[in-house]
């Protein structure tokens, strides 16, 4: 600026700019000072929750690999319209794919990739329900015809159950396909508005082929839906195939990289073999076979899988975010006290960071609680190799719960960090509003999470008849069954600092989730006029309270694996000492801020007194205090590559203003000085004559 001064102008400038700039600081060092502060070694940390230093490495590999590519650089992703996004997105997963298959990766390595590029696109569905679906519901035959197509790209998939009309109410679905014995085809028919399907990703300009959902008619009757694979588009011409309608649904809030669509059939004949018949079978003569028991089992397990991968998400999406608004906060000055002293520390406001580290605390449960749903899937999955179901109803009650818990606090807790982080939050560049709109589609996929809840009430209220009924629990409601006796059991609690022994906590959170079950039961029976009915009116009007308990319960659990998890690892000295002391406080903040959300429920059923509640307070306090030094710290142990949050505000090195700057720099808005709106619409008001005449 300056260098273009006269020296008069430099001289006039230099007294006002000094004192404007007295008190400033540097971001960069700002950070820097903040990681001196650490007790621990953030770096061991970061390879423990890696699962060791090599994935890491590895994760560095792939960041190089993936900036390279010409689809993979992201310097304009936040620039894109709706069709580029779309193109692009589709361009990257392709590229990934291609890798994979050229370089014969690993999954752990595809995952990877798809992480750190973090561009959804039109395989999404191919490769997360498509290909699945023919693996668990098609004949050895079927796998044999599709597999190979698939994995070559040669057809590309989606699965279209949803509709119109119907989402939740899967049984309500009103496509039909009808078995003409006669041809040994079935016709698939849109029979009315409602019936168009709606939402499946990649169905809109992008698949060739779908797993439908149909209602399945043999002879005039109806057995309900069942999966069919149908081509939709030319294979050589990529136009939709006779009595086929396909297109894109419209932009979304987020997510818009993906071509979600809708989907109608004419009277559409398709060969018999069409159906998936590994379970449920027609006969070319028109014979229905039903499926075995094990069906339906199956059917519940790949719901598992998927929910259990969405809670493993949940601790990585909330892990950005606050790893974005930790970053930006612990650099961002607003405020001093007396003009020219260096301003505060956002991150040093009391609102801030008993905002952030309870948040954090939050993550961090969330990716141990995810490594362990994954694992209880994996024995799952070993013992069902056996065809032993045993574990089955209590991991699809587990893994619906815990879907809705961590989706919930996960995309609030995205919003919360955006809002920490002040008007620059509400940048794109930023990361946060599209970290949000992208994420919180979880919260509705998959099974919305109140339908999610009422799963796990069902199991829960189910249990509590166990109990009473003196049959012995096992799993994670067992402590349903010494609900009666520990009713008039009291809170032990004598000091603030009481609050942090994981006994106190678990106590608490137990007699909780056993006194909202307790209700829940209560509400339910009273609307049954005594009977306790898993459906109709009386369960529909008692939902507000069995969500409420079966959240409870799933909070319960969070936390107990929590402390089970950090324990262990201390035991087993995956963690050296400080590191844990470190985890320890942050599983005690979790534990309280969990209580402070039921400090109600606590003093209502009796447990705890008003006094006892409030110390829970004083205690999240003291204990943010005790893990403020280390909040950049524990930020950088998640180890997000700046290429993969994609940030002007998370930046690692703490260059916030710059990086704010050069993202303006390249905005196409920014390409020409005058703007694209001033020859069509400004030039006519500016101009001198229309402005004499104003
Ligand atoms: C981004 C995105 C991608 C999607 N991708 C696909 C896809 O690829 N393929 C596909 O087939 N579908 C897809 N879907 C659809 C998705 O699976 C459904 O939207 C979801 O299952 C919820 O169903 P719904 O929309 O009918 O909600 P509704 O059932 O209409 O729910 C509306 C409200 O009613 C409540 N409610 C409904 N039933 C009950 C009940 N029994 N008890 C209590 N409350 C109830 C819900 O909690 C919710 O609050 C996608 C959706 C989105 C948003």
């Amino acid at each position: 600026m300056s260098s273009r001064a006269d020296p008069r102008t430099t001289q006039l400038l230099e007294a006002p700019c000094r004192t404007v700039m007295r008190g400033s600081t540097s971001p960069m060092e700002d950070a820097a000072a903040e990681r001196r502060k650490a007790t621990f070694d953030s770096e061991e940390l970061a390879a423990f929750l890696a699962e060791g230093k090599d994935n890491l490495l590895r994760r560095e590999e792939l960041v190089k690999l993936l900036s390279s590519q010409p689809w993979g650089d992201k310097t304009h992703r936040y620039f894109l319209t709706r069709e580029q996004e779309y193109v692009c997105g589709l361009e990257a997963m392709v590229g990934m794919w291609k890798i994979m298959r050229e370089q014969r990766m690993s999954m752990e390595d595809g995952i990877a990739m798809r992480s750190l590029a973090y561009f959804p696109g039109g395989l999404e569905l191919h490769i997360g329900m498509f290909i699945p679906t023919i693996l668990s519901q098609g004949t050895p035959e079927q796998q044999a015809k599709w597999m190979p197509l698939s994995n070559r790209l040669q057809v590309i998939g989606t699965y279209a159950q949803t509709e119109l009309g119907h989402g939740t109410f899967v049984r309500g679905l009103q496509t039909v396909a009808v078995y003409d014995e006669s041809a040994r085809q079935f016709v698939v028919h849109s029979p009315c508005l409602e019936s168009t399907k709606w939402w499946p990703g990649g169905l809109g300009k992008t698949a060739t082929h779908v797993v439908l959902m149909a209602r399945l008619f043999v002879k005039g009757r109806d057995y309900g839906p069942h999966a069919f694979v149908v081509q939709i588009r030319d294979l050589d011409t990529h136009l939709p195939l006779p009595g086929v309608t396909v297109g894109d649904i419209g932009p979304k809030m987020g997510y818009n990289s993906v071509d979600n669509g809708f989907l109608s059939f004419d009277h559409v004949r398709v060969p018999r073999e069409a159906m998936l018949m590994r379970f449920a079978q027609v006969t070319e003569e028109g014979r229905y076979v039903p499926p075995p028991p094990d069906n339906q089992k199956a059917s519940y397990a790949t719901m598992v899988y998927v929910r259990a991968t969405i809670v493993r998400d949940s601790g990585d999406f909330l892990s950005r975010a606050v790893t974005i608004a930790t970053r930006y906060t612990a650099v961002r000055r607003q405020t001093a006290s007396k003009l020219g002293e260096p301003e505060v520390q956002v991150l040093d406001y009391d609102n801030v960071q008993q905002t952030l580290l309870p948040l954090m605390a939050r993550a961090f449960s969330f990716v141990f609680m995810g490594r362990s749903m994954m694992h209880m899937y994996n024995s799952f999955d070993a013992a069902r190799a056996r065809n032993d179901f045993v574990a089955l109803p209590e991991l699809h009650a587990l893994s619906s719960g815990l879907k809705a818990l961590c989706t919930d606090v996960t995309a609030a807790g995205i919003e919360t960090c955006r809002r920490q982080c002040g008007g620059h939050g509400y940048l794109l560049a930023s990361g946060l509003p599209t970290l949000f709109n992208s994420y919180v589609q979880n919260c509705t996929w998959e099974g919305d999470n109140s339908v999610m809840y009422l799963q796990t009430a069902r199991y829960l209220i189910k249990s509590a008849m166990a109990a009473q009924a003196g049959k012995p629990l096992t799993g994670s409601a067992q402590y349903l069954s010494a609900a009666s006796q520990q009713a008039g059991a009291r809170c032990g609690v004598s000091s603030p600092a009481d609050w942090c022994s994981p006994a106190h906590q678990l106590a608490a959170l137990t007699r909780v989730a056993a006194q909202l079950v307790a209700q829940a039961a209560q509400v339910l029976a009273r609307a049954g006029g005594g009977r306790l009915s898993f459906d109709g009116e009386a369960w529909n009007s008692s939902t507000v309270d069995l969500i409420r308990a079966a959240r409870a319960h799933a909070s319960l659990y969070l936390h107990q694996n929590f402390v089970d998890c950090v324990e262990a690892a201390a035991e087993q000295r995956e963690l050296g000492d400080t590191t844990a002391a470190v985890l320890r406080q942050l599983v005690q903040l979790h534990g309280v801020s969990l209580l402070m959300e039921v400090a109600g429920d606590l003093q209502e059923g009796g447990y705890c007194t008003g006094r006892q509640a409030g110390m829970l307070r004083e205690q999240q306090r003291a204990l943010v205090y005790a893990l403020r030094p280390n909040a950049l710290a524990l930020v950088d142990a998640f180890a997000y590559p700046d290429y993969q949050l994609n940030s002007a505000l998370g930046r690692k090195d703490g260059n916030v203003y710059q990086a704010l700057l050069d993202s303006a720099r390249i905005n196409p808005l920014n390409a020409t000085p005058e703007g694209p709106a001033y020859k069509p619409v400004l030039q006519a008001l500016l101009n001198p004559e229309v402005r004499s005449r104003m």
